[in-house]
């Protein structure tokens, strides 16, 4: 396959002297985010936990669960009693009552006696194992014949074999999955301390960009599609977002856009006019006001012209205009930076894939693009989409996965093995030629 503006050739790219690599510049961010230190936190209820990152352990204060209990609906006995049993000689135990969910059994277990057990009730004292009610046999005279023996223990749950009073069940840090929020109800804990979203402002600028909501465009316009996609990926990653506009290429706008903006936000993304054209005016104009860049320009494509910088204690992303250098930039700088600000740590969503079809493309960047995902027999399959113009604003829709393609690579054969990177939100594609 051969890539639109990623065709090969060899020629060598232009401006690429100088370049910080993809990994130095993420060391930067990382860096940056660590004297951050974790944002502040707040205080929700278990209905808005999901997806927050934790900001305290959370001890428990009583066993889990709090008595021994049955796994099986059976009869709860003395194992040492049932040792011999067989189905040939079965043992006959009395039965003293019986015990539904939500009571207990009032009667001890003694030698060849057992109380009858439905899942979930705790195992009556002098009891130790449960038999389970399909390896006995109703017998005259209230008993049963046990047909199979068990051991110490078996089919029972005991008290705080799940977790021990005291014990940290979540540590801090940890993301509320579905689970998590699960055992925090298990717990008794209905509000729960979680990092604070921080907030990102999210600017666009460029003469030619108007709103989304505009009806029709004129010659040269484009919508601001950035803004919104760049909010959706901010709030997968777990901050918040404010829009605020877009600013035309002129400094003075520029930085009324930005000051006003960043009156209550914690942080700055701010897209189109990072490059080198006559308006391309936002390291300069955000410099001036005082955004200390720790870079400008990686060995990325696309993505290149990408800034980061600090502000006052707050992070600052310059981002490029087109939507696949917007989108690529910000998931490779920009969340990291979000998650480790959330005291999460950052392990990359990274894993090897099979590159179903051949590529052929320039050097000199470290490429990431997007494709299609598929698993096939347990393994993933990856297919870079024909368009992968940085203009593009298909092909980040269309994309699953990114694929790293390393620095000198020119081309790879279909079958090779690729750096694969998930997103946030990556769901994966049908198999090819398959229905449905
Ligand atoms: N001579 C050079 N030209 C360019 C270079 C270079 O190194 N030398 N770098 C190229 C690369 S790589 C990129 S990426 C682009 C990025 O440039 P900018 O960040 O300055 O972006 P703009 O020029 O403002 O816009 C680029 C493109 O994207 C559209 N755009 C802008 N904002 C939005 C938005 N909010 N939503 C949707 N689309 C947007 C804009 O209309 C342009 O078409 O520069 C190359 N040039
Ligand atoms: O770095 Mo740019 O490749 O067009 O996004």
């Amino acid at each position: 396959m051969t890539h639109d503006s990623a065709t090969s050739g060899g020629t060598p790219e232009v401006g690429l002297e100088g370049l910080l690599s993809y990994e130095q510049a993420l060391s930067r961010v990382l860096a940056a985010a660590r004297e951050l230190g974790p944002v502040g936190a707040e205080e929700v209820s278990l209905e808005e936990a999901a997806g927050r990152v934790l900001a305290e352990d959370v001890v428990a204060e009583e066993d889990v669960p709090l008595a021994s209990r049955a796994t099986m609906d059976g009869y709860a006995v003395r194992a040492r009693d049932v040792e011999q049993a067989s189905e040939k000689s079965p043992v006959v135990v009395r039965v003293l009552q019986t015990v539904t969910a939500g009571s207990q059994a009032s009667a001890r277990v003694g030698p060849l006696e057992c109380v009858r057990v439905m899942t979930g009730v705790p195992l009556p004292p002098g009891a130790d194992a449960v038999v389970p009610q399909e390896v006995t046999a109703p017998q005259p005279g209230g008993a049963i014949a046990v047909m199979r023996p068990v051991g110490t223990g078996a089919n029972t749950f005991a008290a705080g074999g799940d977790i021990r009073a005291g014990e940290v069940a979540l540590r801090e840090g940890r993301m509320l999955t579905a689970g998590a929020v699960g055992l925090l109800a298990a717990l008794g804990r209905v509000r729960v301390r979680v990092r604070r979203r921080p907030v990102f402002a999210v600017v666009a600028t460029g003469d030619e960009v108007v709103e989304a909501s505009a009806p029709r465009l004129g010659p040269g316009q484009v919508r601001n599609s950035n803004a919104y996609a760049l909010g959706a990926q901010l709030r997968a990653w777990g901050a918040s977002v404010r829009l605020a506009g877009v600013a035309r290429d002129d400094e003075g706008a520029l930085r009324d856009t930005v000051l006003a903006a960043m009156e209550r936000a914690d942080a700055l993304a701010i897209t189109g006019g990072m490059s080198v054209g006559l308006r391309d005016l936002v390291h300069a104009t955000l410099a001036a006001l005082g955004v200390q860049w720790r870079f400008h320009r990686v060995a990325i494509r696309p993505g290149r012209p990408v800034a980061f910088g600090v502000w006052d204690g707050r992070p600052v992303f310059g981002l490029p205009g087109t939507p696949g250098g917007a989108m690529v930039a910000a998931e490779l700088f920009m969340r990291p930076l979000v998650r480790v600000w959330l005291g999460h740590p950052w392990h990359p969503p990274e894993l090897t894939g099979t590159l179903a079809t051949p590529l052929e493309m320039t050097p000199g960047r470290l490429r990431w693009l997007r494709a299609r995902a598929w698993l096939s027999g347990g393994r993933l399959v990856v297919e870079p989409l024909a368009r992968q113009s940085s203009s593009s604003v298909r092909s980040p829709a269309e994309a699953r996965v990114l694929v790293a393609i390393p620095v000198e690579v020119e081309r790879l054969p279909a079958g090779a093995e690729v750096r694969v990177r998930l997103l946030a939100d990556t769901e994966w594609d049908g198999l090819p030629g398959a229905a449905g």
